[in-house]
């Protein structure tokens, strides 16, 4: 297709948003290391390949749309981020950003720790072999069940979030005859840069317990006098995606002020913090995430330094990443299936996935890369929105993207960054089928979680 038929040059900074980049970059063709996984290239045919294999032998192999992870990746980061904080701090990967036994196999291997905040990310970790003691349940409602499971199979800890939950956690270890390793989750007041759904600092929302007005400190005081468990720690996670270190120096200083607090009234230091995960990632290239070892690096300065002002030991630290670690290892691939130019706006791509396998763009506005992937191209920029197959107006994958103007049913495209609160959030919408996630390494495939299939669906529908 000619540019002609794609009228919007002229026009680009109309229809761009805001402080949106209003240009095209100089080559679609460049795969930006920046936002994919670190295996991926092209090879010497235009294709795009990721630990060595042509994106069009995998989706021959495996359909579209699926979901393939960069298992070196995934490990380097694993990896990273152990080496970053060393041997005095634990690295705690937050399943809820993708959790599979595979993946819990690579996080026992890299030595990393796991946390989960569901009976379901328990159950998987557990099967997978996760020592429970490196285990920590999170959730503002733990169920009666998941505590006590948690509780009988031994979890490293339970991070408390209400009134109520102390009580009712007390209550199932007594009744078991364990005494549960705990951590209060505190709210420090932060509002932290980023989408409003994903902060959970500030103190208008469900997590945690305030450290303004003191409720943190009764929670501690209550806690404190139960027999059943054992204060270890403070727990803060201020949200997610973030970029700016400042909301973690003002969590960790109100942290560790309240473990002076607790130890001028109680007489206990308590052994240890939990700054929680939130790390940021490239979607687009205009993202620049900062690196795990700077980011140890300002966060034990910042506790180092909080900790001597108040005369405090330093507790051991510990991190709960899960973006940061598996959201830059994989990307989805599509297939387009229709081109659909709309004079003097944009080129509307569907392509045969959508909300159901990549919510964030419509639960988020989240901004997204995405590529022709099967072929390289020299056709001209055209601005297109990539769309999905479902019935709903919203069902956007991404929003603002420029793509080759000879772009056709049948190419493929893939969209990076796609590794965490993806799959983890797809959903069955229309009945559409969850996508596979292939794991891919040093030239071989295997899928990890499988594509969904009418059976499964019709399985649970039982009327
Ligand atoms: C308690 C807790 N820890 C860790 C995470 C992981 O966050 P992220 O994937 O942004 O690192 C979350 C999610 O925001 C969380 O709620
Ligand atoms: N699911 C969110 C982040 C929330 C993470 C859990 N507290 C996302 O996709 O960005």
């Amino acid at each position: 297709m000619s540019r002609s038929a794609h009228p919007a040059g002229p026009r680009y900074a109309d229809v761009m948003p805001e402080g949106h980049y209003t240009a095209p970059p100089a080559d679609l063709n460049v795969l930006d290391p920046r936002v994919w996984a670190r295996t991926v290239t092209r090879n010497t045919d235009g294709a795009a390949e990721v630990g060595g294999l042509d994106v069009r032998d995998l989706a021959e192999e495996f359909g579209t749309p699926a979901y393939f992870l960069d298992e070196e990746d995934f490990r380097a980061r694993c990896h990273a981020w152990r080496d970053a904080f060393g041997e005095g701090a634990d690295v705690f990967y937050a399943g809820k950003a993708f959790l599979s036994r595979a993946v819990v196999k690579w996080l026992f291997e890299e030595g990393l720790n796991l946390d989960v905040c569901s009976g379901g990310e328990l159950a998987v970790a557990l099967s997978a072999g996760m020592p429970a003691d490196r285990i920590a349940l999170h959730g503002n409602n733990k169920s009666l069940e998941e505590i006590e499971r948690a509780i009988e199979v031994g979890v490293g800890r339970i991070v408390l979030d209400s009134f109520q939950e102390i009580v009712r956690v007390a209550h199932v270890a007594e009744r078991l005859g364990k005494r549960q390793r705990v951590q209060i989750r505190v709210t420090v007041g932060v509002e932290a840069h980023t989408h409003e759904f994903i902060a959970t600092a500030h103190e208008d929302q469900k997590f945690g317990l305030a450290l303004a007005g003191g409720q943190a400190a009764e929670a501690v005081r209550r806690v404190l006098k139960l027999d059943a468990l054992d204060l270890v720690g403070i727990h803060s996670h201020i949200g997610s995606q973030i970029f700016d270190m400042a909301g973690f120096e003002v969590a960790a200083r109100r942290v560790v002020s309240l473990l002076a607090e607790v130890r001028d009234e109680h007489g206990v230091e308590l052994p240890e913090i939990d700054l929680g995960g939130g790390l940021g990632i490239a979607y687009t290239s205009e993202d620049d995430p900062a690196e795990p070892h700077d980011i140890a690096r300002a966060l034990r300065e910042i506790v180092t330094r909080e900790c001597e002002a108040n005369r405090l030991g330093v507790p051991r630290l510990s991190v709960e990443p899960g973006r940061a670690i598996v959201g830059p290892t994989a990307f989805t691939l599509y297939e387009v299936g229709t081109v659909k130019p709309l004079e003097g706006l944009r080129t509307y791509v569907s392509v045969d996935g959508g909300m159901s396998d990549n919510i964030r763009t419509a639960l988020y506005d989240a901004e997204y890369s995405v590529s022709l992937v099967s072929r390289t191209s020299t056709a001209e920029p055209m601005l297109a929105r990539v769309v999905g197959k479902h019935c709903e107006s919203g069902d956007i994958v991404v929003k603002d993207a420029f793509l080759p103007a000879d772009l056709a049913p049948g190419d493929l495209l893939a969209v990076p960054a796609t590794g965490a609160y993806c799959r983890s959030m797809a959903s069955n919408y229309n009945h559409a089928l969850r996508p596979p996630v292939v794991a891919v390494n040093d030239g071989g495939a295997r899928v990890i979680v499988r594509r969904e299939t009418e059976d499964d669906l019709l399985r649970l529908d039982v009327g």
